[in-house]
């Protein structure tokens, strides 16, 4: 099952000169498998830290895995009470390569639902889900030689928020 943690965050200044539906900030459903709990740390902070700078709001849910994150995307989308709550979706997690066949499923099944779901449901999603062969170059995605994949993931998700809005003239 699940563990289900919510942070919410409000907040963000209406951009001068805009409609109120286009300076709406945008509201982000963040799911984050904690399969290793120091690198979903590291991957939830960069991904608020570029939310927050946008004045974007979100919320938070946790999942066991990676495997579990499209399923999660596509109970929030249904569930009552978050039904059409969400402009886009920011995924997290880390795959590491064991011994067996099992990363390739986890990494593309994964990656595959995440891409199902955002050409399915028009869904602007940031795919932030790190698949590697080890915790170094899990490590070096997170603000060093290679970059944060957190922080990707959010700047990812908001960029197709506002193509999506300005495809709709919202
Ligand atoms: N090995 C990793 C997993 N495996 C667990 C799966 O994601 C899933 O929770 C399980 O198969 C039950 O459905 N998950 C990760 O996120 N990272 C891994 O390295
Ligand atoms: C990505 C995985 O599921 C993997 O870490 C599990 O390890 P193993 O393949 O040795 O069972």
């Amino acid at each position: 099952m699940a563990k289900k943690t919510t942070a919410s965050k409000t907040g963000g200044k209406a951009a001068a000169g805009k409609t109120a539906a286009q300076a709406k900030p945008p509201h982000v459903l963040i799911v984050e498998a904690r399969f290793y709990d120091a690198i979903a740390d590291e991957l939830l902070r960069g991904a608020k830290a570029v939310l927050d700078e946008a004045g974007a709001t979100y919320d938070v849910i946790t999942v066991p895995g990676a495997l579990e994150i499209p399923g999660a995307v596509a109970i929030a989308l249904e569930a009552p009470k978050t039904k059409g709550k969400f402009d886009g979706v920011v995924a997290l997690g880390c795959v590491i390569q064991g011994e067996t066949y099992h990363f390739d499923l986890v990494s593309n099944e994964s990656a595959r639902g995440l891409t199902d779901l955002s050409v399915q449901r028009a869904l602007p999603i940031g795919n932030g889900i790190l698949t590697v062969d080890n915790e170094g170059q899990a490590r070096a995605r997170l603000g060093g030689l290679h970059g944060h994949k957190g922080e990707g993931a959010a700047k990812a998700a908001l960029a197709m928020i506002a193509l999506k809005r300005s495809l709709s003239g919202k």
